[in-house]
């Protein structure tokens, strides 16, 4: 009898993030179908379950759903896989507890603007993935019939650039490119992402400088000094894309808009008359424009080159009060990594290095270790990395939150240890970080994937099961509501063994044996 329970396994601790509050929780998972069966709002003994259950106590480290991080590139097909692939990007990602990273459609080769390219890259991804993996398409000049097939095959948004993306296959789109893509998605339950920065017009002035044509500000001090970048690329080339995506929304009033990498607060006031206006439009930022600063940035420094820029510590400061009053909704860490010779390059030249930060994995502990200093609890972090990062990419319902019916995606996190970040904690290809050497709060335990242990602390990988990872190719999907709700209310014990055996989640019947 008892090893008929061994595909389900209870979680328990004395802090669980349920409901969006901290409480202690038991979490019932089933490795068979994946899923979550049961959430109780308390901590039960193990003699509650039938006898053979695996039953593991974490008190107190917290049971957080495993995040979703909405925006890394994978770079795999093609030559830039030196840069980053699926199985070391999802290791990465596996090692901080983030159960879904969804793929950006450019870096790899081809990029992913057509159906016979996404086929190529899940071809490339299948078999590698430590965590489950979704997809984005890409939007660029001339590809707008190619959109709906997109949406048909499962990609979970479209990015598109509104300056040069930093790769040749990839290229920008103009105002009537979107105006051409939006009248595609309008009708398509799908998001259209934004690259929002954009280069205003001739002799338009910027700050201090003047535009020339539509190249980007020329550099007006020494290349390797972090200032002379950060005025290269200032907040009007933010607050120029918004206006215009703003401009173009009414083409698609149902058709979703997101803002990827906000990085300039000025961006923030615009955001939100737009939002007030019923205009469907969401923002995410990231770790780095949250908890680096332009000010702490060495010269020569590349490390920290991504685009748009980090910006001064007040201009965190507005980012971290715009999360918490839900003017931007997510977290991701646009991991956009490169090998060191294009990242570190001519000295420390801010103008030839690649623009992209590496952070999949470390993010939870990045945004602990600023947050908990700006009063910021666990519960609004994993929000914004975590339930609405699903939302974001149309999998609320299936990830993102510790509920019956949803993956059984799980981080145990320890918010009161530390750890310095070596190479021995960088998990992505090419070890290269800003966060190198920064001793961040917060440790990742143990991270499950579909009722399964991946990752753990203590033992590693779990070679040999392998990457467990799926590929998230099913159609977007709005939350449903599960049949069963969470139990908060004192239970029988029996009652509760009764539930165990005879569960039946959504439309999952719980496997028998
Ligand atoms: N080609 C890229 O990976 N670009 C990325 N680069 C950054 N963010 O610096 C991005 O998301 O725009
Ligand atoms: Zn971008
Ligand atoms: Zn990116």
């Amino acid at each position: 009898m008892a090893a008929s329970h061994s595909n389900i396994t209870v979680l328990t601790s004395s802090q669980a993030i349920i409901n969006g509050t901290i409480t202690p929780g038991t979490i019932v998972t089933d490795s068979t179908t994946g899923k979550i069966t049961q959430v109780h709002e308390k901590v039960l003994p193990p003699s509650a379950f039938p006898a053979g259950t695996v039953y593991r106590d974490y008190s107190p480290k917290v049971l957080m759903p495993g995040l979703v991080d909405a925006h890394v590139h994978l770079n795999e097909p093609g030559w830039r896989t030196e840069w980053e692939g699926f199985e070391t990007g999802t290791r990465a990602a596996a090692f901080g507890g983030v159960t879904t990273v969804v793929d950006m459609p450019l870096n790899a080769i081809p990029p992913t603007t057509t159906v016979e390219n996404l086929h190529l890259k899940v071809a490339a991804a299948r078999g590698q993935c430590w965590v489950d993996v979704g997809f984005y398409g890409g939007v660029i000049p001339g590809n707008e019939k190619d959109l709906k097939d997109l949406v048909s095959e499962g990609v979970r948004g479209f990015k598109c650039f509104l300056i040069d993306s930093g790769v040749e296959e990839f290229p920008a789109v103009s105002t009537e490119d979107v105006a051409k893509a939006m009248e595609e998605l309008k009708d398509q339950d799908t998001v259209l992402m934004f690259h929002a920065e954009k280069l205003p017009p001739l002799s338009m002035s910027v700050g201090d400088a003047v535009l020339h044509g539509d190249a980007p500000l020329a550099p007006t001090g020494p290349l390797d000094e972090y200032l002379t970048f950060l005025a290269s690329r200032p907040p009007a080339f933010e607050t120029y894309a918004l206006a215009d995506i703003i401009a173009s929304a009414p083409i698609a009033p149902n058709l979703p808009l997101h803002i990827v990498h906000l990085s300039a607060i000025q961006c923030l006031p615009m955001l939100k008359e737009a939002q007030e206006k019923g205009i469907k439009l969401t923002a995410e930022t990231c770790f780095h424009y949250l908890a680096l600063a332009a000010e702490d940035i060495k010269n020569g420094d590349t490390r920290h080159k991504c685009c748009p820029p980090i910006r001064e510590r007040a201009n965190a400061d507005g980012l971290w009060d715009a999360l918490k009053d839900g003017l931007i909704t997510t977290v991701v860490s646009d991991h956009s990594p490169c090998t060191p010779n294009l990242k570190v390059v001519g000295g420390g030249d801010f103008f030839q290095a690649w623009g992209g930060i590496s952070t999949v994995g470390l993010g939870l502990s990045v945004l602990w270790t600023e947050g908990k200093k700006r009063g910021v609890d666990l519960c609004q972090i994993s929000k914004w990395t975590s339930e609405e990062t699903a939302r974001q990419v149309g999998l609320l319902g299936q990830k993102g939150k510790i509920a019956v019916g949803y993956d059984a995606d799980i981080c145990i996190f320890d918010p009161e240890s530390s750890f310095k970040v070596t190479t021995s904690e960088m998990h992505f290809k090419n070890k290269i970080t800003p966060y190198e050497a920064k001793v961040l709060d917060g440790i990742v335990c143990e991270t499950w994937l579909r009722g399964k242990q991946i990752y753990s602390k203590d033992t590693g990988f779990d070679e040999t099961a392998g990457p467990l990872g799926s590929l998230l190719l099913e159609k977007r999907q709005q939350e449903t509501v599960p049949i069963a709700t969470t139990l908060s209310a004192p239970v029988a014990i029996e009652e509760i063994k009764a539930v165990n055996l005879n569960a039946v989640v959504s439309t999952v019947e719980i496997q028998q044996s």
